[in-house]
């Protein structure tokens, strides 16, 4: 996408041929800054520390993160080791593993000293691959829009709320389910956006609103508590949010919230749909609630707010009494029965076993 009319992916190789740079998506909205990740524990903390995030782009940020370890050292024992590292520092999004796993079994077949040219392809493949990936999730899920569209009034605009951020800044490009609102946009099909802020880190408010700004797109910020009113009302058309994994059945684990949106769209008949690349297919997990490691993030986030001050510096202020407990599980699941459906890059399916079956047969 493009930032002051130059494109940018979220991740890319540095001038110096090993490092790679990011935007540190902490201090976004208020500056749009790069930063490079030299080795593996830059890459690490910045995954922990949520400079990047969204479930696509800790992947990528994690294969590179093994590419530059093996730098330094290509023994299998390293690889493992910093695989293992890395693989921690974000326990949700399965997109994490799939791509450590990937750069692992492309390297490990070659000799010692070929390993982290080796892996610096396959980070770069999975990038390339999470861009084509999305652009096709796009597609797909432009179709439902338009579908939408032509059983509305005319001119009125296909209304969409959304969770959290999966735009292009949580994936190499496009993001998942605002890949659809881009290229609605982009094609002249009216569209609106109700973005939930999304606290506690308030990815809708920082993330979201300035993508969506920034490409020209109508949207509207709203509080996380005003969904289901906008539903009620008749204000919303379809719920699109993104993921950090998907099971077997369809469960969704998706950004704290997500499934109150679906109880609420299930209650309201508003469409509730999950756009998916396949690395966030976990075909291992049967049953989301059991079996997907939901992340702790610390109460500091519940009981704190970032934000600009009116002298232009950013500043953490605190919302809570001192000494406040607080509790901040960071996701949640989704049950499949309250899923709508899933858009992929191969198209829709049902959130069951024998849609996703149907779509990925080679994983069923
Ligand atoms: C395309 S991103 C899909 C998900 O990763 C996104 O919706 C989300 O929940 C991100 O959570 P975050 O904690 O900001 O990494």
């Amino acid at each position: 996408m493009k930032i002051n009319g130059k494109p940018y992916r979220s991740v890319w190789l540095d001038a110096d041929g090993h490092s790679i740079r990011i935007f540190d998506q902490t201090k976004l909205p208020w500056s749009v800054e790069e930063m490079v990740l030299r080795d593996e524990e830059e890459a690490a903390h910045a995954i922990r520390t949520m400079q990047v995030r969204g479930a696509p782009l800790i992947g990528a940020v994690g294969a590179y993160g093994l590419a530059m370890a093996l730098r330094r050292d290509p023994s299998i024992e390293n690889l493992e080791r910093m695989a293992a590292m890395l693989n921690e520092t974000r326990p949700t999004a399965v997109n994490l593993k799939w791509a450590l796993d990937r750069v692992c079994a492309a390297v490990r077949n070659h000799p010692p000293e070929r390993r982290a040219d080796a892996a610096y392809a396959e980070a770069a493949a999975i990038c390339d691959d999470d861009v084509e990936t999305n652009r096709r999730i796009g597609e797909h899920g432009l179709e439902l829009l338009r579908e939408i569209a032509a059983r509305k009034p005319a001119g009125e605009p296909v209304r969409v709320l959304t969770h959290c951020n999966a735009g292009w800044i949580a994936t190499v490009d496009f993001g998942t389910a605002l890949s659809p609102i881009y290229q609605a946009h982009d094609t002249g099909l009216d569209v609106h956006v109700w973005v939930d802020e999304t606290r506690p880190r308030n990815q809708g408010a920082a993330l979201t609103a300035w993508e969506l700004g920034a490409h020209g797109v109508p949207h509207t910020l709203v509080a996380d508590n005003a969904g289901g009113h906008l539903m009620q009302r008749g204000l919303v058309d379809i719920v699109l949010v993104g993921t950090d994994r998907v099971t077997r059945e369809g469960d969704v684990a998706n950004k704290i919230g997500t499934y109150l949106k679906a109880l609420a769209a299930k209650d309201n008949g508003v469409p509730f749909w999950v756009a998916l690349p396949h690395s966030t297919l976990d075909m291992k997990v049967r049953d989301g609630l059991a079996e997907i490691p939901i992340e702790e993030r610390s109460g500091s986030e519940v009981t704190d707010a970032t934000g600009r001050l009116p002298d232009g510096s950013v500043a953490t202020v605190r919302l809570a009494a001192e000494g406040t407990p607080a509790a901040n599980p960071a996701f949640d699941v989704t049950p499949a029965r309250l899923v709508t459906g899933l858009i992929t890059e191969r198209g829709r399916c049902e959130a069951s076993e024998a849609g996703l079956a149907a779509l990925y047969p080679e994983k069923a």
